[in-house]
């Protein structure tokens, strides 16, 4: 395969842009080779500067759950720009997607918009912090909530990808307030809250972790979490950025009966526009100015843009319950496949797998934890993602992400993808 303008871009971009790349994972650092430079994507394919097409199963790391370019987002963009692309100003559609996400979100019942994942999460840790006068918070290990200052701590994504889970540049004032504890373990929980009695303003975490590879949630576990929060009158804040709309139409908390206090969203709310929301119960958002004294503000917050796509997204996911069917049929294809050529191949890696999300860990042993994800063959991984993409599948650049499935994979392409997994299986061992 040429990748001839990719290098060249690659190399340019190195003297502009700090490793040549406006994201880490991007950069290809965890496999090796020079990152593809995308020049436009349509359906499950994405086409690099080169000409060559790959089926992607990243998706623009999950909003992309219909495929890309789908026509009816295109449209509602092109429909809105012809209105202008920025106000400043409160809009209609900014109303009616509050209304529509209240009404799929079951923890939702006030949500404030905003430009990204990232925002989403350090607003809702400020207004838990506000809301019960507290100062710290329990986060898990390993899990990612965007790159606030006080989530950059034992965190997964790019950060552990890069080797740098605790970053440089984050005060020992700010990382003292952030308690870690191992995901699936609620022992470590009540440890934290016997060390810091009355001191613990909320418990943030992804409810199914995608950014340490995809984990799964012991039985119980969140159950566990909601009840203890309300015996310690602790915010429960589901980190819902990748899950929310893609494990069910209410995100993981619909899946697994388990209501948290606050919510945080992102990806297929934006439907691929820059988009994030933080939401929960009413006395809680009530304490976000103007109506409550916690600050957050945004010039671009509910650009009408990315309103028009994620409303038109997010209304087409709550008109067709059956797009989770399909979803869900897809990822037990995908993973019922790399299960069976894993057996012909006698070889026992760890495939973690929940709806259209899965990751398979270069390991044997059981993958629950941040801990169990690191036993991991990094280098092993990287073979693998570099045989995959000769053979036209483009993954996820790190062990420490889950790949995510949109509705635009056909049984050809779901072929396609496991008799590339078959034989990159092959060549790596
Ligand atoms: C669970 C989770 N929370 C928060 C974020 C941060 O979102 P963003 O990258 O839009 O800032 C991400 C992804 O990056 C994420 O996966
Ligand atoms: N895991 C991250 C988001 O979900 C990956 C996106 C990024 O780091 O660019």
């Amino acid at each position: 395969m040429q990748i001839t303008n990719s290098k060249n871009l690659f190399e340019k971009a190195q003297r502009f842009i700090p490793g040549g790349v406006n994201s880490p994972v991007r950069a290809f650092r965890a496999v090796g080779g020079d990152p593809i430079f995308i020049q436009k994507a349509e359906g499950a394919h994405i086409f690099d500067e080169d000409g060559n097409a790959y089926i992607e199963l990243i998706n623009s790391w999950g909003p992309m759950i219909l495929g890309h370019n789908h026509p009816m987002i295109r449209e509602a963009v092109i429909k809105a720009m012809e209105n202008g692309t920025s106000f400043g100003a409160p809009t209609a559609k900014e109303v009616e997607i509050a209304e529509l996400i209240t009404s799929m979100v079951p923890s939702v019942e006030k949500v404030r918009m905003v430009n990204s994942g990232t925002e989403a999460t350090m607003s809702a840790i400020r207004v838990a912090r506000g809301f019960t006068g507290r100062d710290k918070f329990i986060k898990m290990e390993g899990h990612y909530h965007g790159h606030g200052d006080s989530f950059l701590i034992s965190a997964g994504s790019g950060a552990i990808t890069m080797g740098n889970p605790d970053s440089p540049g984050v005060t020992k004032g700010t990382a003292k307030d952030t308690l870690l504890a191992p995901y699936n373990d609620l022992n470590a929980i009540e440890a934290l809250l016997a060390a810091n009695p009355g001191e613990i303003a909320a418990i943030i975490l992804e409810p199914v972790p995608g950014n340490m590879g995809l984990v799964t949630p012991k039985e119980g576990y969140l159950e566990g979490l909601r009840k203890i929060c309300d015996r310690e009158g602790i915010i429960l804040i589901f980190d819902e950025v990748m899950t929310g709309f893609r494990l069910a139409k209410g995100g993981a908390q619909e899946l697994f009966g388990v209501t948290p206090d606050m919510t945080t969203l992102g990806k297929i709310i934006g439907g691929g526009l820059p988009v994030g929301a933080y939401g929960g119960k009413k006395e809680i958002m009530d304490f976000v100015s103007p109506a409550g004294p916690v600050y957050q503000a945004g010039t671009l917050s509910g650009n009408p843009i990315a309103m028009a796509a994620g409303l038109t997204m997010l209304n087409y996911l709550n008109e067709h319950p059956e797009v989770y069917e399909a979803l869900n049929s897809i990822g037990s294809q995908i993973v019922t496949g790399i299960k069976n050529s894993l057996i012909k191949l006698g070889l026992n890696y760890t495939l973690n797998h929940l709806g259209s999300m899965y990751s398979l860990f270069f390991t044997d042993k059981e993958v629950f934890d941040f801990a169990s994800a690191k036993h991991s063959n990094t280098a092993l991984f990287g073979k693998y993602f570099q045989a995959m993409l000769q053979k036209g599948i483009y993954l996820a650049p790190s062990q420490f992400e889950s790949l995510f499935l949109s509705t635009s994979l056909s049984h050809d392409l779901i072929d396609q993808i496991l008799q590339a997994n078959e034989s990159a299986l092959k060549e790596i061992h």
